[in-house]
């Protein structure tokens, strides 16, 4: 048996300059594959309510489901180090609800840290959280719970003073006590300037190659999800199709008296 990772791991991973996978899971048999194929982390994300339940953003996902998809990826892993998201509303209130919130998946989840959305704005509750020694990661750039703010899921810090936004976000999420930080949807340049001013890992998405590690939703690159396409997904295998042609069979063998067999059947 694997060894668990912890933060310090990763923390090592930044400076040998090895990269970091990650890989969003959202229950026990997609947790267990991934985790025997080698992933470093698994985000239990609140794409969960996307890719999931089918809603079309994340703000719907609630902390009660979050625990619950936290727990059973838990029961599937043995050597990633899991974080969970925070949804929407669970740390915007004040920093007691947050502290609550993130202890929440610890001990009924099973997470070894905690993912919330922001960079200067919550710095304050970054650190709340870190002082109750829960581990923090970051998460700036297209932070998908303001979809309503940036009208739409549009990649950030395209013009100058975005960008010297972005970077001072990164710079308050490394002072608030983060040791990671996930930066989604910003030019690849700006990543990589980012990626080499920060000491903490940077984990892309839709943030170019320079980044210290990469995450993408599972469902997308398995196929699963076909709702959004965008431009950073990179699809490695066709779930969809095996999924579809499993259950054409089956509903075809059920109608001809194919299924069940006698080796299915008992005397
Ligand atoms: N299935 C799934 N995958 C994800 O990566 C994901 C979710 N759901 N739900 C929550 C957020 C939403 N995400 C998204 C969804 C769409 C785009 C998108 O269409 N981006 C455009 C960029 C538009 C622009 O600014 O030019 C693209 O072309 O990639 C980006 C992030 C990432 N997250
Ligand atoms: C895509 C990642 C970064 C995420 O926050 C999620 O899956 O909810
Ligand atoms: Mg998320």
């Amino acid at each position: 048996m694997q060894k668990r990772k912890t933060i310090l791991d990763l923390q090592r991973m930044k400076a040998e300059g090895e990269k970091i996978t990650v890989l969003t899971a959202y229950d026990y048999p997609f947790a267990r594959l991934m985790d025997q194929a080698g992933i470093d982390m698994i985000l239990v994300g609140d794409s969960v309510g996307c890719v999931v339940a089918g809603y079309d953003n994340t703000l719907p996902v609630t902390m009660d489901e979050m625990v619950y998809h936290t727990r059973a990826v838990a029961r599937g892993v043995e050597q990633a180090f899991i974080v969970a998201d925070l949804p929407f509303l669970s740390y915007q209130i004040d920093v007691v609800e947050a502290r609550r919130n993130a202890g929440r998946l610890m001990q009924e989840g099973g997470a070894q840290a905690v993912k919330l959305e922001g960079g200067c704005n919550v710095a304050d509750t970054i650190r709340a959280i870190v002082d109750m020694d829960i581990p923090v990661v970051g998460h700036i750039g297209l932070t998908p719970q303001s979809i309503h703010r940036m009208g739409g899921y549009r990649v950030q810090g395209k013009q100058d003073q975005q960008a010297q936004q972005l970077l001072a976000d990164a710079r308050a999420v490394e002072e608030a006590g983060a040791f990671a930080m996930v930066m989604e949807g910003i030019p690849a340049a700006l990543a990589a300037e980012i990626t080499a001013v920060v000491g903490i890992p940077t984990i892309g998405i839709g943030a170019g190659v320079e980044c210290d590690g990469q995450v993408l939703v599972i469902h997308d690159i398995l196929g699963l999800c076909d709702k959004y396409s965008p431009k950073f997904v990179k699809r490695y295998a066709d779930l969809a199709g095996t999924i579809r042609g499993g259950v054409e069979d089956y509903i075809r063998e059920v109608r001809n008296g194919e299924f069940p067999g006698p080796e299915h059947s008992f005397k």
